[in-house]
């Protein structure tokens, strides 16, 4: 697949006082996918976002929004775009259908009430349509934030943190309602702090850390390539160190000799894992084991690796 929606290209940024929050990004978004933003605090996702959205003017370099410049033709390429921000602000007194027609208005568009229908029952907000924006519940007062967006039927969608602070079951909703959108065509770029977010919702992960892209992968490729999987074996009968035959690196000893524990990565369990000769070992040495179980390194181990690193 290469059809990119966004081309970022040489992307520097520094922020008037001379600090750097950006330095030489380039990264490609494909029309259609759900590119996932991972970075820890101050890493640059929102400059990043408040650049391509042309919020923010680039020091240096280029965005490409489906074929228009972010700051040469900032208004169609912003029109592409929906932006929905981590809270609402002081529209409280307005009601769902307002406050969602109105984000058109911000545009120019010419008011489309099949379009606001469309979308406000994509979200399960048409029932709410004439409640206030204070009547509504958390969850859905982020679903509103989510139909301003898509008001003016942007292709591109940014989403800031869309679970922050939500419980586990409006972020499953959530995740449903993202995965729906990109249905629909809409391209996904969200940042997130939680993980588990990107490892469940995105096609492609990018990790950002003191304003340089440190990677972007598949998130599959990225679990194979980076992750380790490890097995274990509880023996019947401990053993006080390994047989001659069993001393290699990628095996030990733990629980007081009661398990043994079998470290290897992604790679490797391509290339075959060893795991059926390490079987075949034990048997001929007579350790017997009554149970295992095997366990993969996440992409929280990944990350959290990858940015201490390059700290
Ligand atoms: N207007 C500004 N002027 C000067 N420095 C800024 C400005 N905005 C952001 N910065 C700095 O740029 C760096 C990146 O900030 P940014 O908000 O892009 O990070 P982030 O990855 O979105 O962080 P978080 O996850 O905490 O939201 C930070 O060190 C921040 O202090």
């Amino acid at each position: 697949m290469n059809d990119p929606i966004i081309s970022i290209n040489g992307l520097n940024k520094t922020y008037q006082g001379g600090f750097q929050a950006l330095t030489r990004v380039d990264l490609t978004i494909q029309r259609g996918e759900i590119f996932a933003l991972l970075g820890p605090n101050g890493a640059g996702k929102t400059t990043l976002i408040s650049v391509v959205c042309g919020l923010v003017n680039p020091t240096q370099g280029e965005v490409i929004i489906d074929g228009f410049d972010s700051v040469r033709d900032y208004r169609q390429a912003r029109e592409r775009i929906g932006l929905v921000p981590q809270e609402l602000t002081n529209e409280a007194f307005e009601t769902v259908w307002n406050t969602v027609s109105f984000s058109r208005g911000l545009f120019g568009k010419a008011p489309n009430p099949a379009h606001i229908e469309k979308v406000l029952k994509s979200l399960a907000l048409w029932d709410k349509r004439d409640n206030r924006l204070m009547t509504l519940s958390g969850g859905m007062k982020r679903r509103v934030l989510i139909a301003k967006a898509l008001s003016h039927e942007p292709r591109i969608l940014f989403l800031d943190e869309p679970t922050a602070g939500v419980d586990v079951e409006l972020r499953r909703d959530m995740w449903d309602v993202v995965r729906g959108l990109r249905e629909s065509g809409v391209t996904i770029i969200l940042t997130t702090h939680y993980i588990e977010e990107a490892e469940e919702m995105a096609d492609r992960i990018g990790v950002i850390n003191r304003g340089e892209i440190v990677l972007v992968e598949e998130k599959a490729a990225l679990m194979q390539k980076l992750g380790s999987k490890q097995l274990t074996l509880q023996l019947q009968t401990p053993l006080d160190e390994l047989p001659e035959a069993l001393q290699l690196e990628a095996l030990s000893l733990a629980a007081e000799g009661l398990e043994l524990v079998y470290t290897y990565d992604g790679r490797q369990a391509e290339e075959g894992h060893g795991i059926p000769a390490l079987l075949a070992t034990l048997e001929r040495e007579g350790i017997t084991f009554k149970d295992l179980h095997t366990r993969q390194s996440s992409l929280e181990d990944i990350f959290v690796d990858l940015v201490k690193e390059r700290a």
